[in-house]
């Protein structure tokens, strides 16, 4: 190559970059996100969503597979079959990362109120939805298109209505969006409830007293984040999220019955399959540091929703403490010995999550290795 070819290599990329951000800017300064751009009728994806070609190549290599995630029956709590539900819990915890469950105690009208509100949210007058789009982390209620719009490589087509829960108490009631204000805050309730069960089987799974993981500080439902995938015109090119593990405790998932959640199990991307009326539960970055690489949180993504209906889901993010003023967590000292040495050291919540939020949603493995002893 000589020099004049290395300058115009340059200046096309230079050009390339800059187009990249001022299209991210266009897009964002639009505050109607994804479903503003299917209801301007594009056809085409804008180039900021397409992913890049290597990425594309490697998903035809990816086939179908029989594996199922595990399916849980809560309701043998009730039935003296708790043991063998902590079984299956750590069965599933060490393995996929990701359970199902069924007879949870989360009241199945109360699921379809959080469907049918986070579409009436997304759904509305653009101009009053607009009023809540921000990407200031100090707000308890932001909605947005892509949190990571401008630190990550390619845009994923979905949008995000993120409510924290810390500061519910403090929220002025014109904060929260009214259409779906009530049925937030009565799921919050729930699923705090079945949090609390889960983080009790959880406790047990790993050998320790019912109360440890709560005694710990590491029940906390931090943020609820309600997540709107209209239907995309070139599905292929792009993805409803990009893969990542979760940077919480634990995560309680429900999803509508449109589909597109992937667990990566086995070196292949498997379905995880709408079940009506159960929640999709997965153990986060958190827990896996916390248990010693006892349990794993696992790489999962969305692929882009070929339906004409948008996709909705509502991740409950069971983060713990959130300041960094709190105290740190590390692997649990009854979990740690000669033969099982701390894998991770000792972390803030608040620490990593300013690194989470100031990068593109990524593996897991780029996630974890922050946290290595
Ligand atoms: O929409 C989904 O099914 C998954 C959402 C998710 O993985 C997340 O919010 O972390
Ligand atoms: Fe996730």
């Amino acid at each position: 190559m000589d020099i004049s070819d290395a300058a115009s290599t340059t200046t096309t990329k230079t050009v390339t970059e800059y187009d990249r951000a001022k299209e991210v800017q266009a897009f964002d300064d639009t505050k109607a996100g994804v479903k503003g751009l299917v209801d301007a009728g594009v056809v085409n994806i804008p180039r900021i969503f397409i992913r890049p070609p290597a990425e594309l190549a490697e998903e035809l290599t990816t086939h179908q597979s029989k594996l199922q995630v595990p399916v849980i029956d809560l309701d043998g709590i009730r039935y003296n079959q708790l043991e063998d539900i902590v079984d299956q819990v750590r069965a599933a915890s060490q393995t996929w990362g990701f359970f199902q469950v069924i007879n949870h105690g989360v009241p199945l009208n109360l699921i379809q109120e959080m469907i049918e509100g986070v579409h009436k949210f997304n759904e509305q007058d653009v101009e009053v939805k607009k009023q809540f789009y921000t990407r200031e982390r100090t707000r308890n209620v932001r909605f947005n298109s892509n949190f990571d719009l401008y630190h990550s490589r390619t845009a994923s087509w979905r949008d995000t209505l993120a409510i924290s829960t810390s500061g519910t108490k403090s929220l002025e009631p014109n904060e929260w969006p009214k259409v779906c204000r009530d049925t937030i805050m009565e799921y919050i309730k729930e699923v705090s409830k079945l949090g609390e069960t889960l983080f009790e089987i959880l406790s047990m799974a790993l050998g320790l007293k019912p109360e440890y993981l709560k005694d710990m500080g590491c029940f906390n439902l931090y943020s609820v984040i309600c997540h709107y995938y209209p239907h995309c015109p070139q599905p292929e090119l792009t993805l409803g999220a990009r893969t990542h593990s979760d940077p919480s405790f634990l995560t309680i998932l429900l999803q509508d019955q449109i589909g597109g959640l992937q667990v990566f199990n086995e070196n292949q991307w498997i379905d995880v399959n709408p079940m009506s009326g159960g929640l999709v539960v997965n153990i986060g970055d958190f827990l896996q540091v916390v248990s010693n690489d006892k349990l794993k949180s696992v790489d999962h993504r969305v692929v882009a929703n070929v339906h004409a209906t948008a996709r909705v889901s509502v991740a409950c993010f069971f983060t713990g403490h959130t300041t960094e003023t709190q105290k740190p967590f590390g692997p649990i000292k009854e979990l740690i010995s000669e033969e099982n040495p701390p894998v991770y050291r000792e972390f803030l919540v608040g620490e990593y999550f300013s690194k989470y939020f100031s990068k593109e949603l990524e593996g897991k493995s780029a996630g974890l290795k922050q946290f290595e002893a």
